[in-house]
């Protein structure tokens, strides 16, 4: 079987307009893949280029230089020069995000949200919409909240939203910003639960994970991006 996610020599530099227009390397030859049934971590500390990794493996960041290889299909496709509309069809069939935030849409409610990826992936919209109540349930989101578009949520219910909606399609790949960072215990526990599962049927998960416990109980490889960040002074 093919690794669903490779990445080799990957490398990002900022260029900084607002200072005369010097650059900044942030990531430097990035090597790593991710298997399916696993899920990897990004480790590192703070500002050590996790999380532009992360954008870089599903289209957000353009790379310099090294390649993003996915397997879209029976189609190894590499990322870092794939056309716009490639990555949007790699976006709805073969990579998911669960960023930190959810990008909340005006006037659609909770469970439409969450649906929206499951019928774009060609469920039936009443079957998607009973899999978008069965997974806010066990993420414990109060059904009162369901048909209400979730602006008004606190941060762990459209977290909570966020995941539901990162979690209800069978994307072969999945990628983790973050996902637990405003939940409390129980709801932490839905979310490592259900990455296990994920890895049980086979997907490949790149995460970050600041949550210490979190990480231990999930990862099956830490990937430190440590070695990939160039001196600051490159
Ligand atoms: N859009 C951007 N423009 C300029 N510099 C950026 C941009 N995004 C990230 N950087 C810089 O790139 C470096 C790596 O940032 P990144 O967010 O990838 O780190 P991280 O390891 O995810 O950090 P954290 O754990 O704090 O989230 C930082 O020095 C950051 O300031």
């Amino acid at each position: 079987m093919t690794t669903p996610l490779v990445v080799s020599e990957l490398s990002k530099s900022f260029t900084m307009h607002l200072q005369g227009g010097i650059r900044l390397s942030v990531v430097k030859n990035a090597s790593f893949a991710v298997r399916a049934g696993e899920c990897a971590v990004l480790g590192g500390p703070s500002g050590a280029g996790k999380s532009s990794i992360l954008k870089m493996a599903y289209g957000n960041y353009a790379a310099d230089s090294g390649q993003i290889i996915v397997q879209h299909g029976h189609e190894l496709i590499d990322l870092v020069t794939a056309d716009p509309r490639t990555i949007i069809a790699i976006r709805n069939s073969t990579i998911g995000y669960v960023s930190q935030f959810l990008r909340v849409v005006p006037r659609v409610s909770a469970v439409d949200i969450v649906a929206e990826p499951a019928i774009a992936e060609g469920l039936a919209p009443d079957a998607a919409r009973e899999k978008a109540s069965t997974m806010l349930a066990r993420l414990n989101l109060p059904e009162r909240l369901w048909q209400l578009p979730p602006a008004t949520f606190s941060g762990g219910e459209q977290q909570r939203v966020n995941i539901a909606r990162g979690f209800i399609t069978s994307h072969p790949i999945l990628l983790l910003d973050e996902p637990t960072a405003s939940l409390d215990r129980a709801n932490r526990e839905v979310v490592v639960e259900m990455i296990g599962e994920k890895k049980q049927a086979g997907t490949a998960l790149l995460g970050i994970f600041h949550d210490q416990e979190v990480r231990d109980m999930v990862a099956d490889d830490i990937i430190d991006v440590t070695g990939f960040a160039p001196a600051r002074a490159a």
